[in-house]
């Protein structure tokens, strides 16, 4: 891999996300990482993930703001703590509490897609995330997503048996 991302050190019983999870064989495997202020995932969708010939399907670009969103509210959270990626201690897991979408332009099939997303605010346990979808030049869709962190007591017993 080339960078980092936050996916990458996401505690092994919760890399299963079919968005985001390295562990899911079948998932969309999105990577989000820092570049400088902002946060960033890119993506490259394949023919099957098709509305109608020529465009993406919206249910996708919303995956795709859900794990872009999680991911960075984990980097934000693990930022403020003082720590970058790669540190020993275990990067914290958050989960989606709610996720607008705006899907503004049709999202043209074909380009690499950059998510880029900006930390509107940081609380103790909450994190909104606001971010764009750009395909090359043209702003296709934002997003609005709140994110709290998983409770420590929730974090067992999560492996797929
Ligand atoms: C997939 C697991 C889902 C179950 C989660 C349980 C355990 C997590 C365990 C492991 C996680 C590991 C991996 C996760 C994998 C994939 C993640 C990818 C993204 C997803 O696919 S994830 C699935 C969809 N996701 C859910 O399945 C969440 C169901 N839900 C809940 O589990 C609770 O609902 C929760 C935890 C969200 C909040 O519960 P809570 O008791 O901690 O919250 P609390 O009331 O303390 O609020 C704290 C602050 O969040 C604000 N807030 C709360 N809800 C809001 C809303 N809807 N809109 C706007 N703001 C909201 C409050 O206003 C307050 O804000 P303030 O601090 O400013 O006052």
């Amino acid at each position: 891999m080339d960078f980092l991302a936050v996916q990458d050190f996401y505690p092994e019983d919760f890399a299963w996300c079919y968005g985001c999870g390295r562990m899911n064989s079948s998932g969309h495997h999105f990577r989000t990482r820092w570049n400088e202020e902002e946060t960033l995932t890119e993506y490259q969708p394949g023919p099957e993930h098709m509305a109608i010939p020529g465009f993406v399907y919206g249910g996708l670009i919303a995956s795709l703001f859900d794990c872009h969103s999680t991911g960075s509210a984990s980097l934000a959270f693990y930022r403020q703590a003082g720590h970058a990626l790669g540190d020993e201690t275990p990067v914290p897991r958050c989960v989606t509490a709610s996720l607008k979408v705006d899907y503004l332009k049709p999202t043209p099939l074909g380009p690499t897609l950059r998510v880029i997303g900006r930390i509107a605010e940081i609380g103790r346990k909450k994190v909104v995330v606001v971010s764009e979808l750009w395909a090359k030049d043209v702003l296709c869709a934002r997003c609005e997503a709140v994110l709290v962190t998983a409770p420590a007591s929730m974090l067992q017993n999560s492996s797929p048996s």
